[in-house]
């Protein structure tokens, strides 16, 4: 059985709005996505893992790793125009020989390694693993005219990552043209067919998304 992770840092941050990628920024005196690296090299060997970044970054990361002492020796990969791409771009790295592949954003740096390990457990028996949290507020769906209603809140789930597939399975979904309601790998999974588990998360595994967030 080998598995592999893609993380996926080949964003730009718009929304951070800050001078460099937010996968960039620090976080306790390391970079954001050094601290996720870390959390699945406890899970996999640096061999099985691929890091996309946008191709004009790549030097900026070998200076960072430099300047923290950070060497993991892990593949790195130039990303696309969106996330969908980018993940391609990882995908296309990876062995024939491989049985599973997770992806996990770079910018959630708080992903625990048994929440890690528990995606690929349940990919293997189940084909996918998806991570996803209760939803803890109300929630309302609003029309077209801006009036609002109350909805059930207990159908709906806040989705993660890590999300964890069968490779046959996500080559397969990975071929098809780039949709808009693409939003991460489930909705490509779930367009080709391909049944979608669900697996605890965590509060804490929150995406650095805007200044907020990294606060
Ligand atoms: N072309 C892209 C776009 C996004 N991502 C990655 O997908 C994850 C989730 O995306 P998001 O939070 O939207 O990151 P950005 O695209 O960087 O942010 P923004 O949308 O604010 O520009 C991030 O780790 C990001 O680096 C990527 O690999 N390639
Ligand atoms: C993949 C993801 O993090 C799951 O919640 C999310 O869909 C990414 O969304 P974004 O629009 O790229 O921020």
């Amino acid at each position: 059985m080998s598995n592999y992770a893609i993380i996926v840092a080949g964003g730009s941050g718009s929304r951070m709005k800050a001078d460099i990628p937010k996968q960039f920024l620090l976080l306790r005196d390391k970079p954001i996505l050094q601290h996720t690296l870390e959390r699945f090299l406890a899970v996999l060997p640096a061999s099985q893992l691929i890091l996309v970044l946008p191709a004009r970054e790549q030097d900026s990361w070998r200076a960072l790793c430099e300047q923290h002492q950070f060497f993991p020796g892990i593949q790195t990969i130039d990303g696309g125009a969106s996330r969908f791409q980018s993940v391609r771009c990882g995908l296309a790295a990876i062995p024939t020989t491989g049985t599973l592949v997770a992806v996990h954003d770079g910018v959630r740096p708080f992903i625990s390694p048994d929440i890690i390990q528990n995606s690929f457990d349940t990919a293997e028996r189940l084909g996918s693993a998806v991570t996803a949290v209760l939803v803890k507020d109300s929630v309302r769906i609003v029309d077209a005219d801006g009036r609002s209603r109350a909805v059930d809140r207990r159908q709906y789930q806040l989705v993660q990552t890590p999300q964890t597939f069968r490779l046959d399975w996500f080559r397969q979904a990975f071929a098809v043209d780039e949709q808009p309601f693409f939003t991460d790998c489930a909705s490509v999974l779930e367009f080709s067919g391909f049944p979608i588990s669900l697996i605890e998360g965590a509060y804490e595994n929150i995406k650095i998304t805007t200044p907020d967030d990294l606060r």
